[in-house]
C-alpha cells in the first residue's frame, strides 16, 4: 500500500468517530486533508457537524468542500479534534507543525475533549526528534530567541542545527499568526517534558510543536491494516 493510501485509510478510521452533531476541530496536513475529503462526502450525505478549522488552508479546503466552519471564538469548546503528525510514539506525545500550522492546532486541540491522531505507519518511532522540531517564534529579537532557544537545549544536552524555515523562493515562511519557524535538529528529544517546558520559558518563543498529553488515540495505518493506538502510560 503507498503512503498515500495509508493516509486514506487512516483518515477513513477516525472518521467512524465522528458523531452527528459534533464540534469538531479539523487538522492541518496532507494526511488531515484526506480526512477532510472524507468529511465532506458524509456532510454532503446528511451529517450535520460544525467545525473549527487549524489553518487557513484547512478552512479553505473545507469551504470548497462544504464542510460547515466556525471560530474558535464562536464555538469555543469542541468535542473531538482530528489531526495528523510527524511524529508520534507510544505515549501518543507528538511532533507537530511540519506545515507550519502548530500553533492553531495546539489551540484547537486543547480545546477539544478528545484528540485523535492519523498517520501512517512511518510516523511511529521510538523517541520523538528525528523529525526537526518546529519552534514558532515571534519575529522581534529572532535572533536572541534562536540563541536562547540554542541555550535552552544545551542544558538538556541538545545541540544541532536550527535553520530558520525558508518558503521554496527563499523567503522566511511566514505562519497563519504571522510568527516564524525554527526548525530544530536535535535528534532524539529523551525528556520531551523539560524540552516543552524550557522552550515555554522563553519569552520569543510563541508554541512548539511537542503535543504532549494533547492526544487520547492514534489511528495508524500499516501495510496490514488499521492499527489503533491509546497513551503507554
Ligand atoms: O503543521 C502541520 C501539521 O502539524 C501536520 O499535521 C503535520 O505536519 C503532519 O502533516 P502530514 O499529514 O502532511 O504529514
Amino acid at each position: 500500500m503507498s503512503q498515500q493510501s495509508m493516509k486514506i485509510e487512516a483518515a477513513r478510521a477516525a472518521l467512524e468517530y465522528v458523531e452527528n452533531g459534533m464540534r469538531l476541530g479539523i487538522g492541518s496536513g496532507s494526511t488531515a486533508e484526506e480526512f477532510v475529503k472524507l468529511l465532506a462526502e458524509r456532510v454532503n450525505a446528511g451529517l450535520e457537524i460544525i467545525g473549527v478549522p487549524t489553518s487557513e488552508r484547512t478552512a479553505k479546503l473545507c469551504t470548497e468542500l462544504g464542510v460547515p466552519l466556525s471560530s474558535l471564538d464562536e464555538t469555543p469548546q469542541l468535542d473531538l479534534t482530528i489531526d495528523g503528525a510527524d511524529e508520534l510514539d507510544a505515549n501518543l506525545s507528538l511532533i507537530k507543525g511540519g506545515g507550519g500550522a502548530l500553533l492553531r492546532e495546539k489551540i484547537v486541540a486543547f480545546a477539544s475533549k478528545k484528540m485523535i491522531v492519523i498517520a501512517d505507519g512511518s510516523k511511529v518511532v521510538e523517541k520523538l526528534g528525528a523529525f526537526p522540531l518546529p519552534i514558532e517564534v515571534n519575529i522581534f529579537g529572532l535572533a536572541a530567541t534562536k540563541q536562547a532557544v540554542e541555550d535552552a537545549a544545551g542544558k538538556l544536552n541538545l545541540t544541532g542545527a536550527i535553520k530558520i524555515r525558508e518558503n521554496r523562493d527563499g523567503d522566511e515562511f511566514k505562519t497563519d499568526g504571522g510568527h516564524l519557524i525554527l526548525d530544530a535538529s536535535f535528534g532524539h528529544i529523551c525528556d520531551p517534558e523539560a524540552l516543552s517546558n524550557a522552550l515555554h520559558a522563553i519569552p520569543g518563543v510563541v508554541e512548539h510543536g511537542l503535543f504532549i498529553g494533547l492526544a487520547d488515540v492514534a489511528v495508524v495505518a500499516q501495510e496490514n491494516g488499521v492499527e489503533i493506538k491509546t497513551a503507554a502510560l
